[in-house]
């Protein structure tokens, strides 16, 4: 579209738009007053306040975009394209510059929370119930994390009762990771624009950036935007937000110190175990799901991103770890979907369900989920056909007569088996059959010989056949069961597998071009064509002792 004023019917079509929301919908580019560029900041990424929420800092509440789309010098549609343009990065770090850009915050939680932990576990004496404390304060907090931070009000994935939601935000605040606004903030923006420059912690950048490297140097740019509003109105939120330092104290070591302390003595193993080391494992744990889950890994359900489901990662991150399923259907109160699959925050949210204390559990549809895994499993089935090696495609054979196949067959040993001429020189010494039956029908149609009137082959047998081909006799017709074959791959395009977004061409592999053989009517009567990459047949030969006296050819 040109920067002119628009038609009319451009402007009625951008209405129609499915994305076109709200005045947005109604007025265009040129109609609009000219807005505020976009403003570079950085926020602190430990910092406490919630600096870099969208609802907070006036620029939009609910979508953000409108600060940087359609000012009139944009023509891209293509919202992540547009904002990079417009917010020119900082410049990169470099050794020089790497001082100032520490982010201090976050790289002294990150250093002193280790050294804490190790000088703890060097100088105090583990007892077994600060152990089993520390393992179970590790789950609470984890949870607070995973079924609070994350699917709760990251992803609205289910609702919780007032006391859960407390319940959650304290654990959430022993894991020491910023506010549920600020975490969430970033995390939407990570599902937002996953593996692009506005993903705060873009795995693109490499395993160690998307675990730590995002929170220790200050970053290059802030995250793409991100609707919080919902989270801004949540009494449980604001409260965790406005006593959030308070609480990470409280949380992080005094309550693990203290309940050691008060019911087993042990105040000094309470702070370095249950405290420090316990909130080490948890750091790194949801570290890993923004690394190890977009690393480690299979993609069943779509591969356009990063994110992998791997057990490994469920195993370190209290079930985060189906990373790939959780991308594609974010909303779903679960990660694991397979019952022997660990997903202990999906446990935890159904049993709080079961308490009555969580309500509206969302799942995404079982048949689009299906649907996801069948197009993955599809494609890596088109993927095999297209590392196959395959026969000849029958548009681009020779075409001959009968006579004209007599003719040929005067020079080389070639037969005809539905409708396709073949070269059997190279293949009739290797016949498991015998190099008689195959030299009986030399020079005739062997279909029938072939194909039970004299022995039943195999499909094996039937595909090394094709590969043997050289022409077709005028006339071809069609091939009954490689029709049927074809048929199946019709099928199960009919049946949804084409409708993938993106995936058809995956479909239009091998199998499906063999079905008819006409031949090509330019090479009518052209010369045969010669055999060319036929197959071969391994052979090891002994070449010593019995097997050396045995083997005729020595
Ligand atoms: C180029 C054409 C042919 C190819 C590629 C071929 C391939 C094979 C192969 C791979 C087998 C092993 C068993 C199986 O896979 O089914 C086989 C077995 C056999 N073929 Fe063929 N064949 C050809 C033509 C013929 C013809 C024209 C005849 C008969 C007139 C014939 C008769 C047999 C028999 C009787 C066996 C069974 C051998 C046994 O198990 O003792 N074949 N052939």
């Amino acid at each position: 579209m040109s920067a002119a004023a628009p038609s009319a019917a451009s402007k009625a079509l951008a209405a129609s738009l499915p994305h076109a929301v709200g005045a947005e919908a109604s007025t265009t580019a040129t109609d609009k007053p000219p807005r505020a560029p976009l403003r570079m900041r950085h926020p602190d990424m430990t910092q406490v306040d919630d600096s870099s929420s969208d609802s907070e800092r006036g620029e939009s509440d609910s979508e953000g975009e409108t600060t940087a789309v359609d000012d009139g010098s944009y023509q891209d549609d293509n919202f992540v394209r547009k904002v990079l343009a417009k917010e020119r990065p900082l410049p990169p770090i470099t050794w020089r510059t790497l001082p100032s850009n520490i982010n201090v915050i976050s790289t002294l939680a990150l250093t002193v929370v280790p050294a804490l932990a190790i000088y703890g576990a060097l100088t105090t004496p583990l007892k077994w119930q600060t152990a089993l404390w520390s393992v179970i304060y590790y789950f609470f907090t984890g949870l607070g994390i995973t079924a609070g931070y994350h699917r709760l009000w990251a992803h609205r994935a289910y609702t919780a009762s007032l006391p859960l939601q407390y319940f959650l935000a304290l654990g959430g605040s022993g894991a020491v990771e910023g506010s549920i606004k600020w975490w969430s903030r970033g995390h939407r923006a990570h599902h937002r624009y996953t593996d692009t420059e506005l993903d705060p912690y873009s795995a693109q950048k490499g395993f160690w950036w998307s675990h730590i490297g995002w929170m220790v140097v200050k970053p290059r740019r802030k995250p793409g935007v991100a609707d919080v509003s919902d989270l801004s109105v949540n009494p449980v939120v604001k409260w965790q937000h406005r006593w959030y330092l308070p609480l990470i104290v409280g949380m992080g070591f005094v309550f693990p110190c203290v309940v050691a302390g008060l019911f087993w003595g042990d105040f000094r193993g309470g702070f370095f175990f249950a405290g420090a080391a316990r909130l080490l494992f948890v750091h790194h744990s949801t570290f890993c799901v923004n690394s190890l889950a977009h690393w480690l890994g299979e993609t069943p359900f779509d591969d356009k991103h990063s994110p992998r489901d791997h057990w490994v990662t469920a195993l370190v991150t209290v079930g985060e770890g189906y990373h790939n399923f959780h991308h594609e259907f974010p909303q779903d109160y679960r990660n694991a979907i397979r019952t022997f699959q660990y997903d202990p925050t999906k446990w935890f949210i159904y049993t709080m369900y079961l308490c009555g204390l969580a309500s509206q559990l969302k799942t995404f549809p079982d048949n689009e989920i299906r649907r996801g895994q069948y197009a993955m499993q599809l494609k890596a089935i088109s993927k095999q056909a297209d590392e196959i090696k395959w026969p000849k495609s029958s548009n681009h054979l020779p075409v001959l007569t009968w006579d004209e196949f007599q003719e040929a067959c005067k020079t080389r040993q070639l037969m005809v088996v539905s409708g396709f001429i073949h070269d059997v020189s190279t293949f009739i010494d290797e016949h498991p059959g015998g190099r008689a039956l195959i030299k009986t029908r030399l020079g005739r149609d062997a279909t029938n010989a072939f194909y039970g009137g004299y022995y039943d082959h195999s499909n094996g047998a039937a595909n090394l056949l094709a590969q043997y081909r050289v022409g077709v006799i005028e006339g071809g017709y069609e091939v009954e069961h490689l029709k049927r074959f074809s048929d199946v791959i019709e099928s199960l395009k009919e049946s949804g597998a084409d409708g993938v977004a993106g995936k058809s061409a995956d479909l239009q592999s091998g199998p499906v071009r063999v079905s008819v053989i006409k031949g090509d009517p330019a090479l009518k009567s052209a010369p045969l064509d010669n055999l060319s990459n036929a197959p071969t047949f391994k052979v090891n030969r002994l070449t010593g002792g019995l097997g050396h006296a045995l083997n005729p050819a020595a």
